[in-house]
This record gives C-alpha cells, structure tokens and sequence, in this order.
C-alpha cells in the first residue's frame, strides 16, 4: 500500500493552516503538501509539519494571479523573467520546507511556442536546482480552460526534451480520468516517468471512493509497479474532512 499525504490546501480546511498538519497526522496521514504556501512563514509551516511528525511533500510555483488569473507561467512566450523569480522563491519554499517535489505550473498557452517556451523554463529550472525534484502535471481543461499542459503526450514529450533527471510527471489519477476516460491505461503508458500520484474521486473531485474509478484497483496497480513515491488526497470534502476517511487504508494508523 503507498504512502499518503495530506493536500492541506484542499483537506482539513475546518482549521486555520498551521493546524491542518496536526489534524492529518492524527488521521494517519504521513505526508503533507499545500499547492501555494507562499502566504505564510515558511518557518512557521516547517515547525508545523515537524511537530506532527509530517514529511513535506510536494509545493507548487507561485502563480501570477492565484484569485482568477492564470495558474503558472513556465509555458508563457515573454514570460521568462517572471517565471524564474518565481521559481526562486519556489526553491527558496521548498528548501526551507524540505519538500521533496516542486510542481512546476504551465500556465495558459497553447501552441508551438508555448511548448518551446516550457521546454527552455524547465531546462533552466532543472539546471538552475540539478538538487531538486521537479513535476509537470496535465490537469484536465474542464476544470482549468486554457491550461497549457491538458495532455499525457504533450507532458511526456516535454520530460523528454528537457532531459533532466530531475524532472518527473505528476500523475493525479483525477485529472487522468478526466482527460483520457481510463485511468488505469493512461498510468500503464506514463507509469516510468512518474513520481508523484494524487487522487480525488470522478466525476466531482470529493472522496476518492465511489465513481468512475476503481481506487483499490489502482493502489494495487501502484504496488504491482514497485511504485515507491506518495499518494496525495487531493480533493474536495463532501462534507468535515475527517467524516470522508474511510478510504484511508487503516495501516496509516500507527
Ligand atoms: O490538480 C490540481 O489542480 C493541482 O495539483 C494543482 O497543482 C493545481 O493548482
Ligand atoms: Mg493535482
């Protein structure tokens, strides 16, 4: 069974943030991320997440505009400046928080030079932080119009292009749904490139359970691979975060 985490941006938001750690590790989480940290101390976040006992898992690149503009900038012909000031104060998050990945968000784009530009932004970013795990993540445009990255091909094009060992896929088995209808045949094809999972029940992104897919199936679909990376629940509660666990596998519980 794989390892889970906590999106503390999306799970426990009864609670004030610095809070939500203690709350996830006394429901038997191990791991936390929050998509956008930047709002708060990183110093107070590491002393949260030290004190539940939680590994930092995963943050993302700031958004220009998080209330209503576009979610990244990496894929942006003319936005390189801002992209790399941007990613420093990611790199700057992620070292004080020693979160393992940095999602790195494409923003909205389409077209050649959109690819080319998330290409050469990725390949400075990977340069830049040779140290640091860096994801790319399709997110179904649905949810998110004009998003750049929409497609697993595209995605895997790019990894390969950048060529960086440090630079990973970030598979969320919602989006995956989503985007292509199978999730379980779009994990086969993009399974070695992944390094980060997140989930979320399909249709409507609440508790990974009822739904289009079949989440017992796909925790052993990720043991059978010898996927060893974490599980991040990252959707929204139906209803207090806590009444939605009962999907969580009771060996979390120490
Ligand atoms: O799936 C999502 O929406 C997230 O993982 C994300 O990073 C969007 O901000
Ligand atoms: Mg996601």
């Amino acid at each position: 069974m794989p390892r889970f985490a906590a999106n503390l941006t999306m799970l426990f938001t009864e609670l004030p943030m610095l809070e939500r750690f203690a709350a996830a590790a006394d429901a038997g989480f191990t791991g936390a991320e929050i998509l956008f940290p930047y709002d708060i101390a990183a110093r107070d976040l590491s002393r949260a997440a030290i004190s539940a006992g939680l590994q930092m898992v995963l943050i993302n690149t700031p958004p220009p505009n998080w209330a209503g503009g576009p979610r990244g900038f990496a894929a942006l012909p003319g936005g390189e400046d801002r992209f790399r000031h941007d990613f420093e104060r990611a790199l700057r998050f992620a070292e004080a928080l020693r979160a393992r990945h940095i999602h790195v968000m494409a923003g909205a784009a389409e077209g050649p030079q959109a690819e080319a530009t998330f290409i050469a932004n990725l390949a400075w970013a990977a340069e830049r932080a040779p140290q640091a795990s860096l994801t790319i993540e399709p997110i179904n445009r649905t949810d998110m119009p004009g998003y750049f990255l929409a497609d697993y091909d595209l995605a895997l094009r790019v990894i390969e292009a950048v060529g960086a060992p440090g630079l990973g896929l970030q598979f969320d088995a919602y989006h995956a749904q989503m985007i292509t209808g199978d999730v379980l045949a779009t994990w086969a094809r993009v399974a070695d490139r992944v390094r980060h999972v997140q989930i979320a029940g399909c249709p409507g992104r609440h508790e990974p359970e009822a739904g289009q897919i079949d989440y017992p199936a796909f925790f052993a679909r990720l043991d059978r691979d010898g996927y060893g990376g974490w599980v991040s629940a990252e959707y929204t509660p139906r209803r207090q975060t806590e009444a939605g666990l009962g999907w969580l596998p009771r060996r979390q519980h120490p």
